[in-house]
């Protein structure tokens, strides 16, 4: 059996839904395979009711991409599927083009650590049909997740003020690559370290923690445990006060602190993890400082998610430290993101563009057509609006930014006056690498910075406030057109 550090270096091409081969091999039947299509991936919705979201994923991606070939193994796999009586799936010609297939596509993309918010591309892709259709799940599948649970971090950084944030989720998360892929987005969104030795290794992440209730268990008492964990640990001690009883376990590190400190060592902190977190933590910083301890962190743990931590700031609790875990990596209140991945533009026999729309019941649903990016305006270093626009727009003095969905939501945006930048960035030019990828390091500090660019309003976790974004005027004209076009054309069936 692979585990994940192994798949990770492995093929992962057929990681994708079998209808995107069912559809691969038809365009190929029908000489379409090769026809030049954009797609975009975006979301429609903030999720846990947020008023942002932190792009994450796009360093996956570009390894999915870099190593988008059949491998032997692959292509056997492939060959070997058939309907039941022996009859293969896939014509042996596919099969051997999809060996020679070539990833060749044109890729713009967020960065990571970007603030995105709905109807944004997130990630373009241009390129011929087949490959921009094998990639829908793989592209949906990376982004999804890692933007999901970055964005759960940013709330969560946010609820503790300037406090760290450890990541605790390992044990609760959805599986291996589950959680590893959560302990780089909880960094992404500004987590200062994780329990995931693993994600440690693999991503750099700095790598922290305490000790469990085992340790207290295995021994006869419990100042018997908190000293034997202070002799293999002097400078990094953190007791956990909680096991039997909280106030007495306090005592108890304190014995411990005044032993470390005989010794010119430091009590580096206590954790508490059940019971009144606010009650417990400002007993427990009462006797610290009454102790002559007044440096000792108290770290808190146990269940607790942006919406907890915020009330436990409300009650004044004295916590320093949040351990958090299960509600962090299982996005909790939200368990996907909901991103989609749609054609919005396909090259004719001409070599013409023509603009491709979905019509839907629910207008949330019809898509922008064309090829499209988005810009950020600027102002005193304050976001202001963010325009989706047809690449070919020309310059213009002021613009006028419609929601695609309400149309009465408008905004007009002096573009003299105010900076600007294009949010989609050349990542892949014909399949070749162009981006110079970030460290993680960056990208966590480019969330950091991008976030504080914008008003605590759209921050807040209840009821924030909506962070204009809309289409461009002469683009939302034309994408009205050509969903009356459509219906027409519906209703002349
Ligand atoms: N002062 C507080 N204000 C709001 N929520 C709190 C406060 N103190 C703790 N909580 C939260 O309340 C929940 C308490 O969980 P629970 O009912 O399991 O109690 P517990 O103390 O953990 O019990 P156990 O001793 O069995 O672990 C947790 O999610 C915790 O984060
Ligand atoms: O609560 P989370 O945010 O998921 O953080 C991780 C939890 O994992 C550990 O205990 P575990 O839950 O395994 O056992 P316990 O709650 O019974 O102590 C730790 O003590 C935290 O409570
Ligand atoms: O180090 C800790 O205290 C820790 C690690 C994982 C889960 N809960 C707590
Ligand atoms: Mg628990």
């Amino acid at each position: 059996m692979k585990i994940t550090r192994d798949l990770y270096q492995g093929s992962l091409t057929l990681l994708t839904d079998f209808y995107q081969f069912t559809m691969a091999y038809a365009y190929w039947k029908s000489g379409k395979a090769e026809q030049e299509a954009v797609f975009n991936l975006f979301f429609r919705k903030n999720p846990f009711q947020s008023g942002f979201t932190v792009a994450a994923g796009l360093d996956y991606v570009i390894d999915y991409c870099r190593n988008f070939q059949f491998s032997d193994k692959d292509l056997a796999y492939l060959a070997d599927m058939n309907d039941g009586n022996g009859k293969p799936t896939f014509e042996a010609a596919f099969i051997d083009y999809l060996k020679d297939l070539k990833f060749s596509c044109d890729i713009d993309a967020v960065e990571e650590g970007e603030v995105v918010f709905p109807n944004m591309p997130l990630v373009r892709v241009r390129g011929p049909l087949i490959q921009c259709q094998l990639l829908e799940t793989p592209l949906l599948n990376i982004i999804n997740f890692q933007t999901l649970v970055a964005t759960k971090a940013a709330r969560i950084v946010l609820a503790a003020k300037d406090d760290p944030v450890i990541e605790f989720g390992l044990r609760r998360a959805q599986g291996i690559d589950g959680a590893l892929a959560a302990s780089r987005a909880s960094y992404i969104g500004g987590c200062s370290s994780t329990s995931n030795v693993m994600a440690g290794q693999l991503f750099g992440i700095p790598v922290a923690g305490t000790h469990a209730h085992s340790w207290i268990m295995s021994f006869e008492n419990e100042l018997e445990a908190f000293k034997a964990y202070a002799e293999a640990f002097p400078d990094h001690t953190i007791l956990l006060v909680d096991t039997y009883d909280t106030v007495n376990g306090i005592k108890n590190a304190i014995e411990v602190a005044k032993l470390l400190k005989e010794r010119g060592k430091k009590l580096l902190g206590i954790r508490i993890d059940s019971g009144d977190l606010a009650y417990f933590s400002n007993i427990a910083r009462e006797m610290l400082d009454t102790a002559g301890f007044p440096e000792v962190q108290i770290v808190a743990s146990n269940d607790l998610d942006e919406h907890i931590m915020t009330s436990l700031k409300m009650q004044e609790a004295s916590i320093n430290v949040w351990g958090v875990g299960t509600k962090l990596v299982t996005a909790f209140d939200q368990p996907a993101l909901g991103a989609v991945y749609k054609m919005s533009a396909l090259k004719n026999e001409e070599g013409e563009w023509v603009p491709k729309i979905k019509l839907s019941q629910q207008s949330i649903k019809i898509n922008i057509p064309g090829i499209h990016n988005v810009k950020r305006f600027i102002v005193n270093g304050k976001a202001i609006g963010d325009m989706i626009y047809l690449e070919n727009l020309e310059e213009k003095e002021q613009v006028t930014i419609i929601d695609p969905i309400d149309p009465t939501r408008r905004k007009r945006i002096s573009v003299a006056n105010a900076d600007s930048e294009v949010l989609l960035k050349p990542i892949f030019k014909n399949g070749e690498k162009i981006y110079s990828r970030p460290s993680l390091e960056e990208i966590r500090n480019r969330a950091r910075n991008r976030l504080a660019a914008f008003d605590k309003t759209h921050k807040r976790l209840i009821n924030p406030h909506i962070y204009p974004v809309g289409l461009e005027a002469s683009l939302y004209e034309y994408r009205t057109s050509l969903v009356l076009k459509a219906k027409a054309l519906e209703n002349g069936k």
